[in-house]
């Protein structure tokens, strides 16, 4: 189930939200600006399969985004930690995913709108606007919006299980400005699947 937790940003142990209800989740995060629905996800796509077979397997969406709503490149993170597309040496597939996970936990910005739609598993996206933090568990079926130049950071967890399509303006795709901020590490993290 899809959540929202929202707590102020200089006290991550009171909750001053938190909600399972989509339409709550999406009516809180349009008040800051961010766009979250809940689409069609009913592919037959799993966690672990090819850039290819998700792309083609939603190419309707793709191409409904691409031309409705201007963006320029889309790619797919399709990661299952159980499964050997990331490397077949288990040391080696550990370290990896620890890498993959390391690079979307520290606070960053894009300076672009960007776009991920989930079709399977789920992550955290933690979003610092306006002195809070809006934390969204999204999970298959959620398309969320972080809006350009907004700071966030993400959390796949240990290990990880999702596929997300992620929709850029930039032609040159996922570029991250790094705060130099800790705040991440006082918020939660997505510990278990
Ligand atoms: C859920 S897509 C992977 C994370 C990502 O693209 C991003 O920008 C995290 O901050
Ligand atoms: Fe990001
Ligand atoms: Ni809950």
């Amino acid at each position: 189930m899809s959540e929202i937790s929202v707590f102020a940003d200089n006290d991550p142990a009171t909750e001053l939200l938190h909600s399972v209800d989509p339409a709550e989740i999406a009516a809180t995060l349009a008040g800051v600006g961010v766009r979250f629905e809940q689409w069609q996800a009913n592919a037959p796509v799993k966690a672990g399969d090819s850039d290819e077979k998700v792309m083609q397997a939603y190419a309707d969406d793709i191409a409904r985004l691409k031309d409705n709503e201007g963006y320029q490149t889309v790619d797919v993170i399709s990661l299952d930690a159980s499964g050997n597309q990331v490397a077949q040496d288990p040391e080696i597939k550990a370290k990896k995913l620890l890498e993959l996970r390391q690079k979307f936990l520290s606070e960053h910005r894009h300076s672009e709108d960007e776009v991920r739609f989930f079709v399977d598993g789920q992550g955290l996206f933690s979003l610092h606007i306006d002195g809070k933090v809006y934390e969204i568990l999204c999970q298959k079926g959620d398309l969320i919006s972080v809006p350009a130049n907004t700071p966030h950071w993400f959390d796949m967890g240990p290990a990880p299980r999702f596929v997300a399509i992620r929709f850029f303006n930039n032609p040159e795709g996922w570029v991250a400005n790094y705060t130099g901020s800790a705040i991440a590490d006082s918020f939660s993290r997505l510990e278990s699947q």
